[in-house]
């Protein structure tokens, strides 16, 4: 009875204060914080629920975050401790090479292991820079270039398989679901490039091992987490970390892929590095990488370089037989330029990036629908920051998001059209530098720049050349082409399109 009482009068005592406490800090960030002057929804300027859920929660960060800047302008504080800015010029500021600003700590969740951060979340500038100097050569141009036939066998092997599969007949046809197919194929470059060894999305048809069907399960949630900074701490201690993340010994999805990634890097390193070619894996090694740091760093390859490639290849299919001109001039282009050859060879690298058509309907699709949609926050230096006329104090956070960077005024008025033309049209060279640079920040800047963009390229000019090439598609449902939400990677499904092959 007395512990009843003690407990009554100290919860009637502590909620009052607690409430007030909450109270006066919304009064502060709304009306007396540095920030209340920086437009902005107004629930943004006290909570970070208009973020967190409003937006993070739903897997719509990207559309609401352009949402926002259309309203309130290229300023918008998204929390009371969050500023988001739209406008270019700001980006060798915030992202250059040199830049004070640190990553924010929303990439701890990105940590593979608490306190062992990746080339990708490490967010000491020291450790990041000497940790990116040794995997930087196995993404080198001349490294991936030198794959490039590993590459061309999953391309054929892919093109072949969807033929087997889905080619539609006069009297029959199966629709193929695109989103699936395309993983498949980016699972596969990126496990061949990685260990010398694709993992067989392709061969077997299917979500080997559950590793899509569990990645669509588990990103939203630690993604979600992310967002609430303590709660990223609190992950953060070992033996949380150890209930909330997969379990290594699973058999199946995420954890699997994990210990996969594990294992391969044991056995080469047993072997003193050496593959049966020179993959990445082996580059690590002769760069003098820690056996942890590779395990580290190839967990971090499977999964940037997966998600995020499927998506610009489904974002391109997408686009280029949404918009019918645009689907005319590119099968005209590729019939007019490529000389098929028997038995077919896949187009070369080089050969797809010099077709201009082609090139202005990736740099089209990426700029309409960057793939790496995650938040690159950054937090600002000691001595804050007049950024786009405001003082930003040290210790906000701040991000540029892609997606409103790729709708910038210096694409004119027709910014939200999928129209490549636009990027050979251009004759203002200076303009068009402009665009190039407002495109180029699809895959970040200064010293975190994307290191896989060769390999993404490689992939999405070979693969959109040889399904065009090939067949004549449609999507079989265009009111809705598919199913797309976003958690830093687009989780997208049921892109179900109909493939019939143009010589048969
Ligand atoms: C179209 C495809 C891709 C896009 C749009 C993309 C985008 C990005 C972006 C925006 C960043 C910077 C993130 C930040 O600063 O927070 C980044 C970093 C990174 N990406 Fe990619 N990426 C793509 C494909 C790939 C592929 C295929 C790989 C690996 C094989 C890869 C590996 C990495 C790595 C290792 C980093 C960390 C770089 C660092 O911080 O030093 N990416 N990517």
């Amino acid at each position: 009875m007395f512990l009843k009482l003690l407990f009554l009068s100290a919860f009637t005592q502590v909620l009052p204060l607690t409430l007030l406490a909450l109270v006066a800090s919304y009064v502060y960030s709304r009306y007396a914080s540095p920030l209340k002057k920086v437009p902005g929804p107004a629930l943004a300027s006290f909570t970070r629920l208009w973020l967190n859920v409003g937006l993070v929660a739903r897997g719509n960060l990207h559309g609401g975050i352009l949402d926002a800047h259309r309203k309130y302008g290229r300023v918008v504080r998204v929390g009371p401790n969050k500023v988001y800015f739209s406008d270019p010029a700001l980006i060798p500021e915030i992202y250059g090479v040199g830049s004070k600003y640190r990553k924010s700590d929303l990439y701890m969740m990105a940590d593979p292991e608490p306190g062992q951060g990746s080339t990708f979340s490490e967010r000491s500038a020291e450790k990041h820079a000497a940790l990116r100097r040794r995997v930087g050569p196995a993404y080198s141009n001349s490294s991936v270039l030198q794959m490039e036939s590993y590459v061309d066998a999953l391309v054929s092997a892919w093109i072949s398989a969807l033929s087997t599969e889905f080619t539609a007949t006069e009297t029959s046809f199966k629709s193929c679901d695109f989103a699936c197919w395309a993983q498949f194929l980016t699972y596969d470059v990126i496990s061949e490039l990685a260990f010398g060894k694709a993992f067989g999305f392709i061969a077997t048809r299917g979500d080997h091992k559950q590793y899509i069907a569990s990645l669509q399960q588990a990103l939203p949630i630690i993604v979600i987490l992310s967002y609430f900074e303590e709660l990223v701490k609190f992950m953060a201690l070992g033996w949380v970390r150890k209930f909330a993340t997969p379990i290594i010994n699973d058999k199946t999805g995420y954890g699997n892929l994990t210990k996969a990634a594990t294992e391969l890097v044991r056995e080469r390193w047993a072997k003193g590095g050496v593959g049966e070619r020179r993959d990445m894996l082996q580059r690590f090694y002769e760069q003098g990488m820690t056996e942890k740091e590779a395990m580290v760093d190839s967990t971090l390859i499977l999964l940037a370089g997966s998600d995020s490639t499927a998506t610009a290849i489904r974002a391109a299919v997408m686009f280029i037989c949404s918009n019918p001109r645009a689907y005319i001039t590119l099968k005209s282009e590729l019939a007019a330029k490529i000389v098929r050859t028997t038995p077919p060879s896949i187009v070369s690298f080089s050969t797809a990036r010099s077709l201009p058509y082609l090139s202005a309907c990736i740099k089209e699709t990426l700029r309409l629908f960057p793939p790496g949609a995650g938040a690159m926050e950054r937090v600002v230096p000691a001595g804050g920051a007049i950024l786009s006329g405001y003082f930003i104090p040290e210790n906000t956070i701040v991000c540029i998001h892609p997606w409103p960077v790729g709708r910038d005024e210096v694409f004119g008025e027709d910014g939200d059209l999928f129209r490549p033309e636009r990027w050979l049209e251009e004759k203002d060279e200076k303009r068009l530098a402009k665009m190039e640079k407002a495109l180029d920040f699809v895959f970040g800047a200064g010293p975190h720049y994307c290191l896989g963009r060769p390999i993404a390229h490689m992939e999405l000019y070979k693969s959109i050349t040889e399904l065009f090439l090939t067949f004549d598609i449609g999507l079989s449902n265009p009111m809705q082409p598919w199913k797309s939400r976003e958690y830093g990677f687009f989780l997208q499904k049921h892109m179900m399109v109909n493939l019939k092959r143009v010589d048969g």
